[in-house]
């Protein structure tokens, strides 16, 4: 097969080779072969025919990576990708690199879909030897564009102090003057006409219910280490935030010890967001402090919370287990549901998320906020089951059901196997990631729990990325 140089030379890549395009891998990539060799290919739909950028092709290395650049024979899934900054073929057209976050945005929407049912399905397959056809869900009203709907946005701030993104897989700075995945209400701070010079990272909250936005400003190590660039910085934000009205806006301050939280430093407002959430016939409101974990689509803690409701089914006098509970948000609506007969234990590592669940659910006392590691509390739970709830144990009482939302890693193996010590009838088990998920799952089956029921659920539209529920019951008896 013919392999040429590519004539754009500030754009790092190699060669250019001709492919036919397979299936969509966990991580985005289509799988494609060249002369027996896989190449992970980018930009491109299963079935295409595409001229790839080579990117990675070390002659030893087992598999290549490369980006689509041309499109020999599209799919009928294809379509002009709608955010000129992040399209793949006029990036390398005009001889640069595109912005990363939209991967999928050249992909009609209800083919993203389908794409990220085949990664969940085939990686449950691959990993785990489970065989299960997911249902595909997408959250609120059904969007073509794919666009709109992230209320949480990470910038990165141009030597010049104006707000940037990453080329894809790249530390190339590319000042941006729109998100089009952002809510409206992210335009509405023309942030980009802001100068943030000084910092070097914008984080920005845009409630799904239009409540205040929180902009939170990391300044540089220099700047951190200068009071005065810190006092002008801080004074460039102020005199920004008034000119908005009601804003909120404070700086991140990296935490001295490793591991340690970011401290949040407020300039105008408040230092946490306020979101509201009306889902299973209940309406509760949250507060999310600072660079908090939030779901990101404007309608994903509906969705989840309707989705994980329905899988739990939580009884009158239940005790159920949500873990990864975040600042409680599925805690709220499942001790609403089990009523003060019942018990919840909300499990989250993170302390400053911790003492928000303790103040969202301080009207529910039959939730119990544990702070620590998950295997550490569940490990706790199996060595005094007696204890008393309000001391995190469950009373002698047995666990009907655990809900658990880790983040991309997974729950893990000592996880795991607490879970399946404990016995619970139900698992619910909310993943953003296929391959821990499929690991995790192998351990739950091994230990006497099937998969009965999975959904692929689209909070990421134009990405790569995708949710899933999966719910599983035991059928083995407890050990
Ligand atoms: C994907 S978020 C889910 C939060 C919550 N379910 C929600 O929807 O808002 C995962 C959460 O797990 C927490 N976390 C990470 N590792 C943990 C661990 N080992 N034990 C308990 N919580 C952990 C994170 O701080 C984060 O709040």
């Amino acid at each position: 097969m013919a392999v040429t140089d590519t004539p754009h030379d500030c754009v790092d890549v190699d060669r250019l080779i001709e492919l036919e395009v397979g299936a969509v891998a966990h991580g985005g990539h289509c799988v494609a072969r060249h002369e027996g060799r896989v190449v992970f290919v980018r930009h491109a739909i299963p079935g295409e025919r595409v001229r790839v950028a080579l990117t990675e092709s070390e002659e030893g290395a087992r598999f290549w990576r490369g980006d689509a650049v041309e499109i020999i024979r599209p799919s009928e899934f294809r379509r002009i990708h709608q955010w000129k900054l992040a399209d793949m073929l006029r990036a390398h057209a005009s001889g640069r690199l595109p912005v990363g976050g939209a991967e999928f945005g050249h992909i009609v929407v209800p083919h993203q879909r389908r794409l990220k049912a085949q990664v969940y399905r085939d990686t449950l397959a691959r990993i785990a030897g489970i065989t299960v056809e997911p249902e595909v869900m997408f959250a609120g009203e059904d969007e073509p564009t794919g666009q709109r709907w992230r209320t949480r946005n990470a910038f990165a701030v141009t030597p010049n102090g104006r707000i940037a993104m990453h080329a894809h897989r790249s530390g190339t700075l590319v000042a941006v003057r729109n998100m089009p995945l952002g809510v409206p209400a992210l335009d509405a701070l023309a942030l980009w006409d802001w100068d943030f010079s000084g910092a070097e990272r914008v984080d920005v909250t845009t409630p799904a219910d239009g409540g205040r936005p929180l902009v939170l400003v990391t300044p540089t190590a220099q700047t951190r280490s200068d009071e005065v660039g810190l006092g002008r910085l801080r004074t460039r934000i102020r005199q920004a935030a008034n000119a908005h009205g009601e804003l909120s806006t404070g700086f991140l301050l990296p935490a001295k010890r490793r591991n340690a939280p970011a401290k949040v430093e407020r300039i105008t407002g408040r230092t946490w967001v306020e979101e509201t959430v009306a889902a299973h016939g209940v309406t509760r409101t949250f507060r999310v402090s600072g660079d908090g974990f939030w779901q990101v689509h404007k309608d994903a803690a509906t969705t989840l919370v309707d989705a994980v409701m329905e899988d739990a089914a939580p009884q009158p006098g239940q005790v159920v287990a949500d873990l990864y509970a975040g600042v409680g948000l599925f805690t709220a609506f499942l001790a609403e549901a089990v009523g003060p007969g019942g018990h919840i234990l909300s499990v989250e590592v993170a302390p400053h998320a911790s003492r928000d669940a303790l103040r969202n659910l301080h009207d529910l006392p039959q939730a119990t906020v544990l702070n620590g590691p998950t295997d550490r509390v569940l490990g706790n739970l199996l060595a005094d089951p007696d204890a008393e709830e309000q001391d995190g144990g469950l009373a002698g009482r047995t666990l009907d059901t655990v809900v658990l939302d880790p983040p991309r890693a997974g729950a893990g193996r000592r996880a795991v196997e607490r879970i399946i010590a404990l016995a619970p009838e139900t698992v619910v088990y909310v993943s953003c990631d296929p391959a821990s998920l499929a690991r995790d799952l192998a351990w739950l089956a091994r230990g006497g729990y099937e998969v009965t029921r999975a959904r692929v659920i689209d909070l990421y539209p134009d990405t790569h990325h995708l949710e899933s529920v999966t719910v599983l019951t035991r059928t083995a008896p407890a050990v």
